[in-house]
């Protein structure tokens, strides 16, 4: 495969920025869902699901393993068709964008990325900023500062001229991440994005996107960084979201216990619920 085919195809997966963006209303929602519905042979692993996301918020979505997280994340970033319902992306039918305007307008970082391909953190970092440009489009002087910018940010700077294959599983998350906010792009889709980071990256990336000003969507699974982080948490069970609202008032024992089933104690700190999790 040439390497511009190679740039092509990754641009389109590493997919989005500020360019295009249209101008939101106050009460549109930047993405909205409605009657989505998704099913694998006889079984259906999304169902029923209908949520609007607005400017800014920072989304937990949670739910055990199975529960539908990483196939309802990419069917709102345009990955995966739904088999029922409709996604919409400041107020436009995702399926209607082109791809180009899509990567333009969001980033989504999956669980995990294929990195066979001999990239360095610098390439990666590089595509990231020019995401939704055409393919012949130059890296420009800005660009290259930038990648130099958010190494620092990231802590990346001794791993720029890496090849990702040569990373650990924490570093290649930290430069996935890092690519994802190269983008600029204003709605953020992370699964699972503190998977395989050491605790202070952990704390160092949810406090970044706290005061950023992306709208996040992020699947988790320690709830207690979900109630520190999260303005608002969706529970998947089954395919089926079963709570939607303030981690405080959402991650109650009694839900925990049926979606989880395991034991939470809720701790009243410095104006926060965090949550203790005691075991099954
Ligand atoms: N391509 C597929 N074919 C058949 N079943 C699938 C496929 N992809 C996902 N599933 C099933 O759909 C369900 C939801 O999977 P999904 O990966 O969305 O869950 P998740 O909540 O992200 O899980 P985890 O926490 O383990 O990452 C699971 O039961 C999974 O086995």
């Amino acid at each position: 495969m040439s390497w511009p085919t190679i740039t092509s195809l990754l641009r389109r997966v590493f997919s989005t920025s500020e360019f295009g963006l249209p101008a939101a209303s106050a009460d549109q929602p930047v993405l909205q869902a409605s009657g989505l519905g998704v099913s694998r042979g006889s079984r259906d692993i999304l169902s029923g699901i209908n949520l609007r996301i607005h400017a800014g918020e920072k989304v937990g979505l949670l739910g055990p393993n199975g529960s539908g997280k990483t196939s309802l994340l990419r069917v709102l970033a345009g990955m995966v068709a739904p088999d029922e319902g409709s996604v919409q992306l400041h107020g436009r039918e995702l399926s209607k964008l082109p791809d180009r305007h899509r990567a333009r307008l969001l980033a989504l970082v999956a669980q995990e990325e294929a990195t066979e391909l001999p990239f360095t953190a610098r390439d990666v970092l590089l595509l990231g900023r020019t995401a939704g440009q055409p393919d012949w489009h130059p890296h420009r002087r800005c660009d290259h500062a930038a990648v130099e910018d958010l190494a620092q940010r990231w802590e990346l700077t001794g791993l720029l001229d890496r090849s990702l294959q040569e990373m650990s599983g924490g570093e290649r998350r930290r430069v996935l991440l890092a690519r994802a906010f190269a983008q600029r792009s204003a709605l953020l889709l992370l699964d699972e994005p503190t998977n395989h980071l050491d605790l202070r990256h952990q704390h160092q990336l949810l406090d970044h996107l706290r005061a950023s000003s992306e709208t996040t969507v992020m699947a988790l699974h320690d709830l207690d960084l979900a109630a520190s982080y999260c303005t608002r948490v969706l529970v998947l069970h089954d395919g089926h979201i079963v709570a939607d609202g303030h981690p405080s008032t959402v991650l109650t024992q009694e839900l925990i216990r049926q979606v989880w089933q395991v034991q939470a104690l809720p701790v009243h700190l410095a104006g926060q619920t965090r949550l203790l999790i005691e075991g099954a």
